[in-house]
């Protein structure tokens, strides 16, 4: 299949949309109507601007209200169907696109409808043109396929097909098993968009929830399986009217497009257990094992306060680089990577967020195909300076321009920590911290489908549905994706991704004030969270205040002996249950930096805590006033 996507889908002016869609490695494009009208040019400037950016123009859509008009509209009708017409070889293009009529003049009647079709077709086969026919989820007689796919059948016209567009048919709940029986050749073009499960009317859902493949919850799976039976391997268009892509980076928003039409066909090609044309060969989506590093980028002044966090967390510096300004600090399976190097990628993001997360190491079954899927995907390679002996580790760009690395035991790299670090003894107790449990990251509203798409296609990821969380500030959307948690070798991933369209809320002023998106907090897990945290306060550890109303309410909502409720009250533990088990957790206050820790206990329990997420951020916000900067001089003047 050939990927495209319609002009609609990106953010700006018909030439940026061009370019973004060009530089993101599309062979082909929809033009959306408005957006040629919009234009300040004829459509042959159009055609000679796809022409230079490489790009084949599929058609240029849509063409409303044709079929059913009653005797006196109809030949003004096909005179607008004439013009179009002259319209799209001006674009040098050759398919009218036609999605079904929403007018309230329109007439029913399957015989009635197929003859206007018969008519289109006789005058666009004149002109070496061809005819799609979509039906719209809220059209006003047709509004399934299988009807548009009868009334074209009658038509009988060799060049008028069907258009299947995943929306209208998914978002209508319609089988798709009839796909499957529809030629192949009477399939004009398909459009792709998912969509999360909403309660609304097809219309709005449509125009402002449509979402990239892989974003949303729609069964595309079971779509693309039926398409595929069909043998039908011409284009495939997303089509996807979206507010945050609207508001969005053209670029950004292309790029994704395509790598979710390069993930949507591997992943189909997989399922079916053969090739398909289209797909771009790359090994197989792995689960990530667990976290091998985390690394953080931090100047030598402010170095000594988070050396002095760890400490007081347990952690001891059990490792010195070989070459650079860098050491590792571990605890139980957690390693810890000061990069105060005053050269390289750790330093220039120092110099542009402060005292941050710069990367995240993930340990993956084979390194190197992660890699190689990676860049099949058009995710973006890092590689930086290696010093002589050192492992070349290999990396991709991650969030806020982040680096994510790809780690594993059956290569050499199995062994970084001892090729790359001098042991050093270690010289702090610890404190019972087991493993990393999961990361949050922070990032802009409309940065979130990317990141969701960026794990979930590089990965076997498992996505839960995205839960709004109340900030004092505003309203944050959260979202979780994990991998390998099942039957893994490891702790596996879990990451939360935060976004809020408010500017008020920790996570918004955290992305604001840091100048980006980033790692806002880490959690660990603990065993004895009671022994840890108490350990942690004596050794000087700021934990999170929690109201006593909390632990009043808890005493009331839950059956905890008293006693139990006292212990958590004395060490600001929130407690969670649910009917796979129970869950406990604490905050430390916020470093400079903005960033802050967590440490958990599960006994069973698989969630986040999400019913104390509002207590959590209500205790932050009092103290960091919303008047205050947050971050203190770490993120307010970097160095
Ligand atoms: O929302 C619409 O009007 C509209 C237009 C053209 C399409 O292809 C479509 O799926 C929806
Ligand atoms: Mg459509």
């Amino acid at each position: 299949m050939i990927p495209s996507i319609a002009t609609v889908c990106v953010s700006g002016t018909l030439v940026e949309k061009l370019e973004a869609i060009a530089a993101a490695g599309f062979p082909a494009v929809e033009i959306f109507e408005n957006d040629l009208i919009a234009f300040p040019g004829s459509p042959a400037d159009v055609r000679r601007i796809c022409a230079d950016l490489g790009l084949a123009i599929v058609t240029c859509q849509p063409f409303r209200d044709f079929e059913g008009m009653p005797q006196a509209r109809r030949q003004r009708t096909f005179d607008r169907a004439e013009r179009k017409f002259d319209l799209l070889e001006e674009l040098g293009c050759d398919l009218l696109f036609v999605c079904s009529s929403v007018s309230p003049e329109a007439e029913s009647g399957i015989d009635r409808l197929a003859a206007d079709f018969v008519e289109l077709g006789e005058r666009a086969a004149r002109r070496g043109l061809r005819v799609g026919y979509e039906a719209l989820a809220w059209g006003r007689h047709v509004w399934d396929y299988r009807d548009a796919w009868e009334i074209v059948r009658r038509a009988n016209q060799p060049n008028v097909g069907v258009v299947l567009d995943s929306f209208h048919i998914l978002a209508r709940g319609l089988e798709l098993t009839s796909i499957g029986r529809i030629p192949r050749d009477r399939i004009a073009m398909v459009q792709m968009a998912d969509a999360p499960l909403l309660q609304l009317d097809p219309l709005s859902w449509s125009r402002h929830w449509r979402c990239l493949p892989g974003q949303g919850d729609l069964n595309l799976s079971g779509f693309m399986d039926a398409l595929a039976a069909t043998g039908y391997e011409g284009v495939l268009s997303l089509e996807i009217f979206n507010d945050r892509f609207r508001a969005g980076s053209a670029r950004s928003v292309a790029l994704d497009g395509h790598r979710s039409l390069i993930w949507l066909l591997d992943e189909t090609a997989r399922r079916l257990g053969r090739p398909l044309k289209g797909a771009v060969p790359m090994p197989p989506p792995g689960p990530v094992e667990a976290v091998e590093f985390i690394e953080f980028a931090v100047s030598e002044t402010g170095r000594p306060a988070l050396e002095g966090v760890l400490a007081a967390l347990g952690f001891s510096r059990t490792g010195r680089h070989r070459s650079k300004d860098v050491a590792l600090w571990s605890q139980g399976d957690i390693r810890i990577v000061l990069n105060s190097d005053a050269e390289g990628f750790a330093h220039s993001y120092q110099i542009t967020h402060g005292t941050s997360v710069c990367a995240l190491a993930l340990r993956v079954p084979d390194a190197r195909a992660a890699t190689e899927r990676a860049r099949a995907l058009r995710d973006v390679p890092y590689a930086g300076a290696i010093g002589p002996g050192e492992l070349d580790i290999p990396a991709v760009r991650g969030l806020g321009g982040s680096l994510l690395y790809f780690l594993d035991q059956a290569s050499a790299l199995g062994g970084w920590s001892a090729v790359d670090f001098e042991p050093v003894a270690a010289n702090v107790a610890p404190t019972g911290l087991t493993h990393v449990d999961h990361i949050s990251q922070s990032m802009q509203y409309e940065e979130m489908l990317t990141w969701l798409l960026f794990y979930s296609s590089l990965f076997e990821t498992r996505k839960t549905p995205s839960q709004a969380v109340i900030d004092p500030g505003g309203v944050v959307q959260s979202q979780v994706v994990e991998s390998g948690l099942e039957g893994g070798t490891g702790q596996g991933l879990r990451l939360i991704l935060n976004g809020s369209q408010s500017h008020r809320t920790l996570s918004a002023r955290f992305v604001h004030e840091l100048f980006g998106s980033g790692v806002q907090h880490i959690a660990f897990a603990t065993t004895d969270i009671e022994a840890t945290v108490r350990q942690l306060v004596a050794n000087g550890v700021a934990m999170l205040p929690i109201p006593e109303n909390y632990y009043d309410d808890l005493e009331a909502r839950s059956d905890l002996p008293p006693e139990a409720i006292d212990r958590m009250k004395a060490l600001n533990i929130l407690y969670d249950r649910d009917a796979s088990g129970e869950f406990r957790q604490a905050y430390t206050t916020l470093l400079d930096g903005g960033l802050f820790f967590e440490i958990i206990q599960r006994d069973g329990y698989e969630g986040y805590g999400a019913a104390n997420a509002g207590i959590r951020l209500a205790a932050q916000a009092r103290l960091q006033p919303l008047e205050a900067p947050v971050f203190g001089e770490a993120g307010a003047a970097p160095e």
